[in-house]
Parts: C-alpha cells; sequence; structure tokens
C-alpha cells in the first residue's frame, strides 16, 4: 500500500475482523466495546483507517444498537449470505435481512465456505448479485491450498476463481468490490504468507481485474490479505502496493491485539 508524499493512501486501507464462529451475542457486544474504547483512547483516525467486524449472524442485532447507540465509527456485515431473496431455504440468510441490520459488508467464498459446504464458484457468483442487490459490498475471498502452492499455481488457481465468481458483474458495481487473498495453508495455522506473497498476489489480481474490467475500475477495488496477520506482521504486510488491508480472524477475537493490527501505521516492523 503506496503513500504519495502528503501521507495519503492510494485506496482507503480496511482493515477486518472476521470472529467466525466465535462469540455468543454477549460476548460480541463485550469485544466491540473494548475495541471501541481501545481505539478511541489511541485516537484513532476512522477516516483514514476504515474498521469492519463481521460477527455471527446472531450478534447483528446486538451490534446494530451498540453502534447505532454510541455513533461507533466501526462498520460490520454478515459472514455469508443466501443467493436467494426469501422462501423455503431453512437455516440460509438473505441478503435483505443483513442489509436492514445495517450491514455494510458481507464476505461471500470464505474459504471454509467453500472447503466445509462445498460452496463452488458458481454459487458464489450468485451470491455476490445478491448482496449487491441488496446495496451492501461484497467481500469476495480467494486463495489456495496447500497442494496448489506446492505445485506453484497459486496465481493461475487464484484468478480463476476471481473470473468465475465476478461472472455477469459490471464495471459499476465491480467500482466497489473488496477481494480477499487468503491462502487456504496460511489460515489459522501460525504460517503467514510473507509479506511479498500478499503482494505477489495483489498485483496479480489487481492486472487480472484491469483486465476483466479497465484500469480506473481496478484502481477502485481494494484487495486484502488474511491468513495469521498479527500486530506483529501487519505493517510489513501492509506495505505492498496493491495490499489495501486485512482480514484478520483468530487476532481480530483479542481487542488489544486487533486494535493494534488497526494502528499498523505506528508500529514497527518486528519481523
Ligand atoms: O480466515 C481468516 C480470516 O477470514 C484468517 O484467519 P486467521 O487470522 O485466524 O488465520
Amino acid at each position: 500500500m503506496t503513500t504519495s508524499t502528503n501521507g495519503q493512501f492510494d485506496r482507503k486501507p480496511l482493515i477486518a475482523g472476521n470472529w467466525k464462529m466465535n462469540m455468543d451475542h454477549v460476548q460480541g457486544i463485550t469485544l466491540l466495546q473494548k475495541l471501541a474504547w481501545t481505539l478511541e483512547d489511541a485516537k484513532h483516525d476512522f477516516n483514514r483507517v476504515e474498521v469492519a467486524v463481521f460477527p455471527p449472524f446472531t450478534d447483528l442485532r446486538g451490534v446494530q444498537t451498540l453502534v447505532a447507540g454510541d455513533d461507533l465509527p466501526v462498520v460490520y456485515g454478515g459472514q455469508d449470505l443466501s443467493p436467494e431473496d426469501s422462501g423455503a431455504f431453512t437455516g440460509d440468510i438473505s441478503g435483505a435481512f443483513l442489509s436492514k441490520l445495517g450491514a455494510r459488508y458481507v464476505l461471500v467464498g470464505h474459504s471454509e465456505r467453500r472447503a466445509i459446504h462445498g460452496e463452488t464458484d458458481e454459487l458464489l457468483s450468485r451470491k455476490v448479485a445478491a448482496a449487491y442487490r441488496h446495496s451492501m459490498v461484497p467481500v469476495l475471498c480467494v486463495g489456495e491450498g496447500l497442494e496448489v502452492r506446492q505445485a506453484g499455481r497459486h496465481v493461475e488457481h487464484t484468478l480463476e476463481q476471481l473470473r468465475s465468481s465476478l461472472a455477469g458483474l459490471d464495471a459499476a458495481q465491480a467500482a466497489h468490490l473488496v477481494v480477499a487473498y487468503e491462502p487456504v495453508w496460511a489460515i489459522g495455522t501460525g504460517e503467514v504468507a510473507g509479506p511479498e506473497d500478499a503482494q505477489e498476489m495483489a498485483s496479480a489480481l489487481r492486472a487480472e481485474l484491469v483486465k476483466i474490467y479497465d484500469a480506473d475500475t481496478a484502481a477502485g477495488i481494494r484487495l486484502l490479505y488474511g491468513g495469521s496477520v498479527k500486530a506483529a506482521n501487519a505493517a510489513a504486510i501492509m506495505r505492498g502496493a496493491d495490499v489495501d488491508g486485512l482480514l484478520v480472524g483468530g487476532a481480530s477475537l483479542d481487542a488489544a491485539e486487533f486494535a493494534n493490527i488497526i494502528r499498523f501505521e505506528h508500529h514497527l516492523v518486528t519481523d
């Protein structure tokens, strides 16, 4: 992520916490309150670095109430959504419901959805469309597993996921898109793809977005990295010219650690 001489980023960085299936609605409120206090104490500039959380569905109403009641400058989203709007889809959550709860973002195609629930790129392209239909910004997750990485096919594999999941999306919609690169072998394992791996993929994704759309559209799309991000490695990863943010799992469950990741600009690189 390059900054120009006036200290501005090319794109506004987005630091997002994916709580996964952690934090019930009571714990979730406590965590978010602690995070807000910590950032407030540190005088975090939310206009400079955007902060988002992705709590479980059952937490969202409480999160909405807290954010609105305390006027917190934090945004939030769902961890998944149905490709359908309503009907006989037991257990699924409509984008309309998320949107009504004030969700700005929604994760689409997280590797755990792809691996555990067998979600395909074809399904994900319908979920991306559903997100836009309900005025939310999809955070489309892409990334390769260990075997693909070892075979040296990670770029090709990830770009194919990108192309397939964006099928049918026009440039006007894509202009607001967020794409998160999460190499599956680096998720929850402590294995971090190096800052140069994050930048390599971000740059390949941006070049592909230029091909699919155009240079202006691609220049506005934010590209995040996710996988074992901690306060100690956040600043180094964010140095990549095409890396515009971080999607954080485990470390987002600790308010102090997550606040330090959000404040990556103020922390010395230790790795
Ligand atoms: O999957 C992730 C975020 O969506 C990454 O999880 P970890 O940060 O726990 O590795």
